[in-house]
């Protein structure tokens, strides 16, 4: 089935896969709400895929881009809404009652600092979308999309990782809530499949059992990228942290530029995964929710 025209809830979509992701759901017809605390990004990268989206559009015939005219604000309706603030998420679902899935970016991503402050990383990334999948539930959305992180891998002993790899013990708090999250999502899906047998169970012994017109099951899909790294090829759009940069790719983006004078490269024990191109991850955040 295609989901084309299904509205997508993109949390964290105003940061750097976030926004990439915005950008290449709409220019494949999808509808996109974002909701983001701005806690590591602004609204400007929101501006950026209008304009991106706008100039494409100008040269597409495509009925993807039928919607170019309309102002930034109805394009990409967007609500400053912390993951952890649930009546702020219960209102962005009641003001749009069309969400059939959410992608999910919203969180905390720095490796090192989550060592520093784990009560903060548990807090935002474990709480926040626990409450970000009970307001799902409690509004019948139960697909989605988790960027998950290839830090649930460890220290892997096959680079390319296999995907079949074990899950470890992570190293690291921000690993820890990633590995933790991905078996609370795990679980909700088989619970929710369990409801949805006994549901069945019941329909087939009181009517002709074609009843199907509720569905509980959860569908998930959990990406684990590395290191993601890269632009849009237009130059436009890249990575904008909000302050100093806590993860490599962004921190080495900034020496380059001359933002920042060095990148202090803190010993050669640990074999630090190559990247995953941006222009792979939106795309493929999209085909992934689209093969469901
Ligand atoms: O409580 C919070 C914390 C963060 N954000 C926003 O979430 C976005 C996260 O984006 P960014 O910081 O640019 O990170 P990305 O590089 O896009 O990282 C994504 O991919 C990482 C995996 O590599 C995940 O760990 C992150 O959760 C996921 O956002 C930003 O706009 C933040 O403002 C919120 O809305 N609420």
């Amino acid at each position: 089935m295609s989901l084309s025209k299904q509205t997508i809830l993109v949390t964290g979509g105003c940061g750097y896969i976030g926004s990439h992701t915005v950008l290449r759901l709409l220019e494949n017809g999808y509808k996109v709400v974002v909701v983001d605390n701005l806690s590591n990004s602004s609204y400007e990268s929101l501006r950026r895929v209008y304009k991106l989206y706008g100039i494409t559009a100008s040269t597409s015939s495509s009925p993807a881009y039928n919607d170019a005219i309309l102002p930034l604000e109805t394009l990409i309706p967007f609500f400053q809404v912390d993951i952890l603030d649930r009546a702020g998420l219960v209102k962005v679902f009641e003001a749009h009652p069309e969400i059939s899935a959410v992608i999910h970016f919203a969180g905390r991503k720095a490796v090192g600092e989550s060592g520093r402050i784990p009560l903060d990383y548990y807090n935002v990334n474990i709480a926040g979308t626990v409450n970000l999948l009970q307001v799902m539930e409690d509004f019948s959305v139960r697909k989605i999309v988790f960027s998950s992180s290839a830090t649930v891998y460890g220290n892997p002993p096959h680079i390319p990782i296999p995907e079949e790899s074990p899950i470890v013990a992570s190293m690291s708090p921000y690993g820890r809530t990633k590995v933790f999250l991905e078996h609370i999502i795990k679980d909700q899906c088989v619970a929710s499949a369990v409801k949805q047998q006994e549901y069945q169970k019941e329909i087939n012994g009181h009517s002709n059992g074609h009843d199907t017109s509720k569905n509980y099951e959860w569908s998930a899909i959990l990406l684990r990228y590395f290191n993601p790294a890269g632009a849009h090829p237009s130059g436009i759009m890249g990575e904008d942290p909000q302050g100093i940069p806590n993860n490599l790719m962004p921190f080495l983006a900034q020496v380059a530029v001359g933002n920042l004078e060095k990148l202090s490269v803190f010993g050669n024990d640990y074999p630090t995964k190559d990247g995953t191109c941006i222009r792979r991850l939106g795309p493929g955040s999209r085909c992934r929710f689209e093969q469901d």
